[in-house]
């Protein structure tokens, strides 16, 4: 039995219409994360904060006010918001997610409800509007990163502790919902929003305002697409209700990590967001650790469409407005690689046969006899093993890129191997699979 809530989920299952279909498809996404924090790119003083570059404020040997100066400094010169657009299109993204407000408070566009925004830099112009211009024009949707908590803001709260709190934060949660019906009036033409800082006891006493201003947000723009991550609940749950439901319309709680498994998915549309170096979203003079390389991500993009996720790349760009080498030649990799396997990857979903180790199934949403073998690690055999569900027969296989036909091999049970030409591949490749129903005729693939 359920424990009755007022602002639990509103809504089992899947979000089926045109929109969420759109953003269900769209695959392999960017986020930017640019803002104040870029100019200190992690150093302060010659000392390098070993946190994420963007959380430098809360670094106690950085002063707030040093901080919060630094908004006399932002001045890109070198920022192109068409060049940014340009690098996203080859690199073959769907959406991008752009930092409007993060945790420091700063306002990456001019808004009436706070002077610590860009119009009171010596740069001076909107830079959330250039973006959302320059990407909608080349056809990729726009998503606008809001962080709740505001570090900034007097009248923000960890938590309410007394009646003083509480007015506070009634002021708070007012500004909070002026900001963002602001932006929706700007910035009408984009498709989400991205809410990020919604942990901390304060937002989980205000379940019946997140649930309310969700409500507000998208009787302003139906159609709305909002991850998991604003909302809590009636007794302060977070992403699932106290029924274990998912409150927003995909699961957005996988920050630099993706699901083992399907049933790590719960059956639920999710996004992973992922940056390249280990951790750090803002820019970084040094990037600590491991870089990943452009295979790693692409074998992460496959891995996550083909658990019916979306796979989102972080790049923070430097103060000038420029992208470090290592994010452009990344980017290129990636779109080279998409230019040629794209198939595989947009409006893709999740396949039901046994996960096989050299790589990844997915299948387009619109043709159920078609599977594409997505493969990273091919055997010493050359001998590709598939495992359909039963009553899946396999008809044909070839290679997604030039058509060569392999060799199907049938082997005992509803297994086969299909047979790779022994030139090595270089690169990561799709095999396509022609299906057809078995004598059941039943066809259950994903
Ligand atoms: C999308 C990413 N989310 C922000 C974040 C959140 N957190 C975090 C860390 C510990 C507990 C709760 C939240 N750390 N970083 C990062 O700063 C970045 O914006």
């Amino acid at each position: 039995d359920t424990i009755p809530l007022l602002h639990g989920a509103h809504r089992i299952g899947k979000r089926m219409d045109v929109d969420m279909n759109r953003w269900r498809g769209y695959g392999l996404g960017q986020f930017i994360h640019w803002g104040l924090y870029s100019i200190l790119g992690g150093d302060y003083n010659g000392k390098h904060y070993n946190g994420a570059a963007e959380w430098i404020r809360s670094w106690n040997q950085l002063p707030n006010a040093v901080y919060d100066s630094l908004y006399k400094q932002f001045n890109p010169k070198d920022f192109n918001a068409d060049k940014w657009a340009a690098m996203a299109k080859q690199m073959g993204v769907k959406y991008v997610t752009i930092t409007t407000k993060h945790h420091d408070g700063f306002c990456l566009w001019p808004s009436k409800y706070t002077s610590y925004n860009i119009s009171n830099t010596p740069y001076k112009k909107d830079i959330i509007k250039q973006i959302v211009d320059a990407y909608t024009k080349v056809g990729i949707d726009v998503y606008l990163y809001f962080s709740v908590m505001d570090w900034h803001n007097p009248d923000w709260r960890y938590d309410l502790k007394s009646a003083s709190d509480t007015i506070a934060f009634n002021k708070f949660k007012k500004f909070t919902q002026s900001q963002l019906e602001e932006q929706l009036r700007m910035y009408p033409q984009i498709k989400g929003f991205w809410f990020d800082g919604t942990w901390d006891n304060s937002w989980k006493k205000s379940g019946a305002f997140s649930d309310s201003l969700d409500q507000d947000l998208k009787r302003i723009h139906p159609g709305l697409i909002i991850g998991s991550r604003l909302r809590a609940d009636d007794y302060g749950k977070r992403h699932f209700d106290s029924n274990g439901r998912l409150m927003g319309d995909y699961e957005q709680g996988w920050e630099r990590t993706i699901p083992e498994t399907f049933a790590d998915t719960h059956g639920n549309d999710w996004e992973c967001d992922m940056t390249i170096p280990e951790n750090g979203w803002g820019y970084a003079k040094q990037w600590m650790g491991h870089w990943k390389t452009s295979d790693e991500l692409i074998e992460m993009l496959a891995k996550c469409v083909s658990l019916d996720g979306n796979f989102v790349l972080n790049f923070g760009p430097k103060p000038n407005g420029t992208f470090r080498q290592k994010e452009v030649a990344d980017a290129k990799a990636i779109g080279d690689w998409m230019k040629i396997n794209n198939t595989a990857i947009y409006n893709c979903a999740h396949v039901n046969w046994e996960k096989q180790d050299w790589g990844y199934f997915t299948t387009p949403t619109s043709q159920d006899d078609k599977v594409y073998m997505i493969v990273f690690n091919v055997p010493v055999s050359g001998a590709l093993r598939v495992l359909p569900t039963k009553n899946i027969l396999l008809k044909k296989a070839y290679l997604l890129d030039g058509d060569k036909q392999l060799s199907i091999e049938k082997l005992d049970g509803s297994a086969y191997f299909v047979h790779l030409p022994n030139e090595g591949q270089k690169q990561p490749f799709v095999v396509v699979l022609e299906t057809e129903k078995g004598k059941n005729g039943k066809q259950d693939i994903n």
